[in-house]
């Protein structure tokens, strides 16, 4: 698993380590240079008589590149510094003059970027992002600014080495202020930031290398990222003497007259996943059981719900089935999973191991229902806030879609999964994903009902899992939701080999 503390955890962890004198910036600033060499090796086959140019902000993070670009000039890079601030790390500075490194600077007066900067940009063979790292609050200002959004607007583009973090990013909730400086190569010192993991800023940050300053942040972790090795621990796999009503039966009250499809790709998830029995409850039965025809359809006892996917909002039938269902479910203590045209049904107030599956909008809608007044775009540009917030209103668990997965759940549960392709946005793979999430829900009940966290990890697993199917249904090319269902079987088995 993946963990990621936050800016003050990083902090206090650092604190007493820096209180007994050991060197955490030398640590990382070390690291820094031996993988810009090493990234310099690979592109030029040799770090010596290349250019690097670093950018400086006023905190210790220019610091780490001041220091990382001394050892390189002492190895023959010639490394060049813009100071963004008069204001910046005196000792890195020093050092970096030591070693006979460039100092450059943009004023606060310079409306553009000064001819030398921009020289040094046009042939730097790396950008090292010194400016802002864990004490970086708003979008980068000032230079600062205008020196990013030079860097962004260059072609070609140099390749980008953001030191500890990209500059511009909400270090604790992944947001995106402004102009961000896009990496190729994150170089993070001593834990994992949840900007890391989190969208929309984790896409700016390119390859992540943690590096080890001997940090041991304490308490929960901000934000997890399941692996395949996590997703096997919590999979419901059938014991020798195991039979289908101890597997799990999954009642499935999806899809409706306009679309039916839905419940046949929900109940494709659930059934693909290794659930031990499906019952569906709608008017798609007959296309249902032409699919998959072990399904019984009807009612009867269940472990746990799938309801929502493609129930139209003008199907009253079905509606009132999944009304029924979801009293049922909370006033019974099933695990339900509620998706897409059920979202809007959700009781005031339910317990965790009942899981919402919006998208964007669907979320977006769904707090607007509550008063919040959020927008689609809202939700994009920061969906921790807002899966939590859903959470906090309603007592769900809510996994938000998009090509981060996020789920938020009690008591600080917080997952971001990227797992799958950008083909995996298509139609339908939702309605598969909440079947799946269904599997697990049934397959796991009581445990999921037992400890509030657990639905969260589950439908992470499940995000896990889904996002893996479309890799390896089409690698590198579309796929359908079947397609993707399809290859749940095969993509459960490697996981659990794990
Ligand atoms: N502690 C250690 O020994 C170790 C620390 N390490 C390294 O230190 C980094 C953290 O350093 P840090 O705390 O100095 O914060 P940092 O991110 O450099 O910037 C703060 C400065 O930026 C300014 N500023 C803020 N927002 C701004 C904005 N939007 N636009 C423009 N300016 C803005 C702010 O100024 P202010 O606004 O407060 O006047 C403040 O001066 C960490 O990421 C890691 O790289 C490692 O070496 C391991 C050991
Ligand atoms: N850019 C993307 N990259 C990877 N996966 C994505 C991306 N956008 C969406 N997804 C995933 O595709 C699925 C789409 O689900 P959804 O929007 O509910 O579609 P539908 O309602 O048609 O089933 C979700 O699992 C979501 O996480
Ligand atoms: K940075």
């Amino acid at each position: 698993m993946l963990h990621s503390w936050d800016a003050g955890a990083v902090r206090a962890a650092e604190e007493p380590l820096l209180a007994a004198g050991e060197p955490l910036m030398a640590r990382a600033s070390f690291a820094l240079a031996t993988r810009v060499a090493s990234l310099l090796r690979e592109t030029r086959g040799r770090a010596g008589g290349s250019r690097v140019v670093l950018l400086v902000g006023s905190g210790h993070n220019g610091g780490d590149a001041l220091h990382a670009g001394a050892l390189l000039a002492r190895r023959g890079v010639a490394v060049s510094a813009v100071l963004t601030t008069e204001r910046v790390h005196a000792e890195g500075l020093a050092a970096l003059r030591a070693a006979h490194g460039h100092v450059l600077a943009v004023d606060h007066d310079d409306q553009a970027v000064p001819d030398a900067v921009a020289a040094a940009l046009a042939t730097a063979d790396v950008v090292l992002d010194g400016l802002l790292g864990l004490g970086g609050r708003g979008g980068v200002r000032g230079p600062a600014a205008r020196l990013v959004a030079h860097v962004a607007q260059a072609r070609p583009r140099p390749v980008v080495v953001a030191v500890d973090l990209p500059s511009g990013v909400g270090v604790d909730d992944g947001t995106r202020n402004g102009v961000v400086l896009d990496a190729d190569l994150t170089v993070t010192f001593g834990a994992y930031k949840p900007a890391l993991l989190l969208p929309p800023a984790a896409a700016a940050a390119g390859r992540v290398e943690l590096v080890d300053i001997g940090l041991a942040p304490a308490g929960p972790p901000a934000v997890a990222r399941l692996e395949a090795h996590d997703v096997a621990a919590l999979w419901p796999v059938p014991a020798p003497d195991a039979h289908k009503y101890v597997r799990g039966v999954l009642g499935v009250v999806t899809g409706s007259a306009r679309y039916p499809g839905a419940a046949v790709l929900t109940v494709a998830g659930a059934v693909r996943a290794g659930v031990g029995m499906v019952r569906y409850i709608g008017s798609a039965g007959p296309q249902v059981l032409a699919a998959h025809p072990e399904v019984v359809v009807g009612d009867g006892r269940v472990q746990a719900w799938v309801v929502g996917s493609g129930v139209a909002p003008d199907d009253d039938e079905q509606r009132r089935r999944v009304r029924d269902a979801l009293v049922h479910a909370v006033g019974h203590d099933e695990p339900v999973v509620v998706d897409a045209g059920a979202l809007d049904l959700l009781p005031d107030a339910v317990p965790a191991h009942v899981v919402l599956t919006p998208h964007a909008g669907e979320l977006a809608a769904l707090l607007t229902a509550r008063g919040e007044h959020v927008a689609r775009a809202d939700v994009e540009a920061a969906p921790l806030a807002h899966a939590r917030r859903a959470h906090d209103l309603t007592g769900a668990t809510v996994l938000l879609k998009g090509g981060t997965t996020v789920v938020a759940g009690p008591h600080g549960a917080t997952y971001a999964q990227a797992d799958g392709p950008s083909w995996l946005a298509t139609a339908g793979a939702g309605d598969v994903l909440a079947g799946v999430v269904g599997a697990l829900l049934a397959g796991r009940a009581a445990d999921a009902v037992a400890d509030p966290t657990l639905p969260a990890a589950l439908a992470a697993a499940a995000a896990l899992v889904h996002g893996r199917a479309a890799g390896h249904a089409n690698p590198g090319g579309p796929v359908t939701a079947g397609d993707v269902a399809d290859a749940l079987p095969a993509v459960v088995a490697g996981v659990l080999r794990a």
